[in-house]
């Protein structure tokens, strides 16, 4: 077990009103409104350039938006309450125990509460085997379930995921997605993005489809997969090209 969860205060519900982000004239994300609720799974889909690594970015913080407002219900961004794991996944060229600890120091953790969370994540997640190994030399599944493992340890209340497994084959994608449900089942908050129709319908609780910078739907996750609203979400489903 691992000690409770950073609990205090919520930055949870992450309200979007009316949000755009441009580059130069060029708008990337319109009028986009939404809330991301505690303790749920949205998977945001869409064709490529749809908008969803961008929309990820601006909930986390990377970005800020251009036009609306975004507003953490803590008042403002906690960064210790999220994090963020990349479909390339962003390791130091350190062992992976080190990559572990790296973070955690960073958070100022003591020496031994750091060796003792340290090993718990290793232990928990099937790399005790490896934690000597020089992460960068890991497999591709390997490197993925590192990062997820090393945001885990961070304690985050929201992990939002940009493609977690799409350069991954069929068993390190069904790790990463079992993953996935681990951190929610302990009440973590999922935003992931995902190209894999299969993934979204095993993972998503609600759904954020978005069309050319905007947000078309955002429903339940059965409500979407049974009837989508717009033919834009309809052709997704059925494979069709949209532009
Ligand atoms: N910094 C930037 N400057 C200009 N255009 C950008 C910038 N970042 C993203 N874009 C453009 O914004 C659009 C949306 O990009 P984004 O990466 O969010 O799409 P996506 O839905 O995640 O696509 P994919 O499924 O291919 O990963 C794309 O057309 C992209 O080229």
């Amino acid at each position: 077990m691992r000690a409770a969860r950073d609990t205090s205060p919520s930055v949870l519900p992450l309200s979007l009103e009316d949000v755009g982000y441009a580059v130069g004239a060029r708008p990337l994300l319109s009028d986009v409104s939404l809330q991301i609720k505690s303790g749920r799974r949205l998977v945001v889909m869409g064709a490529n350039g749809a908008g969803k690594s961008l929309f990820l970015r601006l909930c986390h913080g990377l970005i800020d938006p251009t036009v609306g407002r975004r507003h953490w219900a803590s008042g403002e961004r906690r960064a210790e309450a999220q994090a963020m794991v990349f479909q390339r996944p962003v390791l130091l060229r350190r062992s992976v125990a080190a990559n572990l600890d790296y973070p955690l120091a960073l958070r100022r953790l003591a020496r031994t509460a750091r060796r003792e969370a340290v090993a718990r994540t290793l232990d928990r997640f099937g790399l005790t085997p490896l934690a000597d190994r020089p992460a960068r030399l890991l497999s591709g599944g390997e490197q993925q379930r590192l990062a997820l493992a090393r945001a885990w340890a961070m304690r985050p209340q929201v992990l939002f995921l940009d493609e977690p497994s799409s350069a991954l084959d069929p068993s390190a994608t069904r790790i990463i997605e079992e993953m996935v449900e681990q951190f929610s089942a302990e009440g973590i908050t999922i935003v992931m993005t995902t190209h894999n129709l299969g993934q979204a319908r095993r993972l998503a609780q609600d759904v954020a489809f978005l069309h050319r910078g905007r947000l078309i739907e955002h429903r339940s996750s059965a409500e979407f997969f049974t009837g989508p609203e717009t033919p834009e979400a309809r052709a997704f489903l059925a494979g069709d090209l949209i532009w």
